[in-house]
């Protein structure tokens, strides 16, 4: 029996302290930290990657999910909103141990002006009574609705099972955009694009959107102390490859070097770092996802 392939893009939100972190954890094993100084490049950054036979959910980061006290807070909001629409599923979690307040109103009321389907995790119920579980699904039930209701304790690991399951169906078709191995001890090849990203974008700085992929074509041993990398930086305009190319090439090559001193850090060996520019217009959502999540909010 052949089936379809599954995947899609998990955003996990929720007020301070509620178990976010615990969560992700006990779903993908490992955190998989994106080194960058500069923020704007790891403004929705993949957390984590879960794969199984049949699916993959690549977890994102979208930060600024908060009640706005200034300007900056409002933009913040709008980004992440904008951010979460492009997801698949959006895990909202919440703590059951502390009783449901105005903080919590704010990030559903956000939450309702979305189309992205939304579970409603009710962590830390070992914290709490079952009685008490009840009265406060039932107090939040009479006002809002989701497309799931999953109580779990991500510390206990309570009812995680049935929380895979349901997400697992809730994964539209899709490639495996990652390999399995990067969530276990090899993430190689996904750091080495964002490493050539990060350089990219340092280099080019405003010139050009932060809507850009970068695809780690090969990773080989060339000799016992040499790893020939190829890589391939992805662009949607022909002026914007012209600006990543540089005059004569020196753009590009400014790229490459930052680049693999990195990546050689990384590997601790010697790399030999071949990098193309490609312009491919028009991706299709899930392409413009894969392109390490750098892209604007505003864009469809
Ligand atoms: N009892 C209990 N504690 C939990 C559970 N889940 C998380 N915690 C604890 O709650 C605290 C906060 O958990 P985190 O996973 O760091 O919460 P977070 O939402 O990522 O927090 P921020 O990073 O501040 O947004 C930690 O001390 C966890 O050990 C749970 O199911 N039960």
């Amino acid at each position: 029996m052949t089936e379809e392939y599954c995947s899609g893009f998990i955003s996990i939100i929720g007020r301070p302290n509620v178990g976010k972190s615990t969560l992700l954890n006990r779903l993908v094993g490992q955190k998989i930290a994106i080194m960058s100084d500069k923020p704007q490049t790891t403004r929705n950054k993949i957390q984590g990657v879960w794969t199984t036979d049949t699916a993959q959910a690549v977890f994102i980061d979208t930060p600024g999910i908060h009640k706005p006290q200034h300007k900056l807070g409002e933009y913040m909001v709008k980004t992440a909103t904008g951010a979460l629409s492009h997801m698949d599923l959006i895990l909202y979690v919440v703590d059951v141990s502390v009783p449901w307040g105005g903080g919590e109103e704010y990030i559903v009321n956000m939450l309702e002006k979305l189309e992205t389907p939304i579970f409603f995790i009710a962590n830390k119920i070992d914290q709490v009574e079952p009685e008490q579980l009840a009265r406060f699904l039932d107090a939040v039930q009479k006002r809002h609705q989701f497309a799931q209701w999953v109580p779990i304790s991500a510390a206990t690991g309570a009812n995680m099972d049935t929380l895979r399951q349901l997400l697992l169906e809730r994964l539209p078709p899709g490639p495996k955009y990652y390999p399995e191995d990067m969530v276990t001890d090899q993430p190689e090849r996904f750091i080495i694009a964002e490493l050539i990203r990060e350089k990219t974008l340092q280099l080019t700085r405003e010139e050009i959107p932060h809507a850009l992929a970068v695809v780690v074509e090969e990773v080989r041993q060339r000799s016992e102390d040499m790893v020939y990398v190829a890589a391939t930086i992805y662009v949607e305009r022909d002026s914007q490859k012209g600006i990543i190319i540089g005059k004569k090439g020196q753009m590009l090559k400014d790229i490459g070097k930052l680049a693999r001193e990195d990546i050689q850090h990384l590997l601790g060996s010697q790399i030999y770092l071949e990098l193309w520019v490609k312009v491919k217009k028009a991706w299709r959502r899930s392409e413009v996802m894969i392109r390490n999540f750098g892209y604007d909010s505003s864009e469809e």
